[in-house]
């Protein structure tokens, strides 16, 4: 058996299932402190590493930590913001105005994880019926990121509320490449142990037992040894 078929030890296995779920969204936490560069390099590289269709790697790193080029995504993060607010109204909306929902200045690293459209020319192996194969690719790249930011003791936010084609603009993006996912990094004063969306009562984690279905879509699965686990 060559060294990397070995099977997981237990410590392993619970340090990768420690990393998905206390993983967060940061966005009020951050501190100041710079991730040194070996930190940073390997945060790339286990983005760089994620599945891709064709293993087209369509994505690229754009790091930002200019504080101008941060004020005018914020800027749009406002503007975006302000609109999006308009969809809830009385003490909905109210709630919505006092989530704190990008860490955009207070984080010492932006990144924008970018999917070059184009990458691979024009057929890319297994995304000739599904074109935004691509754009899939890429959010694994973000999710990897993320995780290994976790074990790193790193935060990170995705910041959504954005006009795409001002960011666009605002990082110089050729037309041919997408800016999949702007997220703020840094490390972090702590981790909440839960969605701050569900501290703060806009929304709760749905029950597993009621997301699995059984061979089609409207079948509920019925198997009660399975659904017993998620008791436990
Ligand atoms: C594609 C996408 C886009 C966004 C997010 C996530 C993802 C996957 N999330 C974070 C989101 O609110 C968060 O993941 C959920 O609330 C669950 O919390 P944890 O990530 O488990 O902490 C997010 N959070 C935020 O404060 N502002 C935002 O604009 C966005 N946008």
């Amino acid at each position: 058996m060559t060294d990397h078929n070995r099977p997981f030890s237990d410590d392993e296995r619970a340090g990768l299932y420690r990393a998905i779920y206390e993983r967060r969204d940061v966005r009020s936490q951050f501190l100041p402190d710079p991730i040194p560069y070996p930190v940073l390099a390997r945060l790339l590289k286990a983005a760089h590493h994620a599945p891709s269709v064709g293993f087209m790697q369509p994505w690229d790193f754009v790091l930002i930590d200019s504080l101008e080029v941060r004020q005018q995504v914020l800027a749009s993060f406002h503007e975006e913001n302000a609109k999006a607010a308009h969809n809830y109204t009385g003490e909905r909306q109210q709630t919505y105005r006092n989530l704190k929902l990008q860490g955009i200045i207070e984080s010492p690293l932006n990144l924008c994880i970018t999917c070059d459209r184009s990458r691979g020319g024009d057929h890319v192996l297994g995304r000739n019926s599904i074109v935004e194969m691509d754009l899939f690719s890429t959010c694994l790249a973000v999710q990897n990121f993320w995780l290994a930011a976790r074990a790193e003791g790193i935060g990170v936010g995705w910041v959504s509320i954005l006009d795409q084609d001002k960011l666009a603009d605002i990082l110089h993006l050729p037309g041919h490449v997408y800016p999949l996912a702007y997220l703020c990094v840094g490390y972090v004063s702590e981790f909440l142990d839960q969605p701050e969306l569900e501290t703060k009562g806009w929304r709760s984690r749905l029950p597993l037992e009621s997301l699995i279905h059984h061979n089609t879509w409207s079948e509920a699965l019925d198997d009660q040894a399975l659904l017993d686990q998620f008791e436990k």
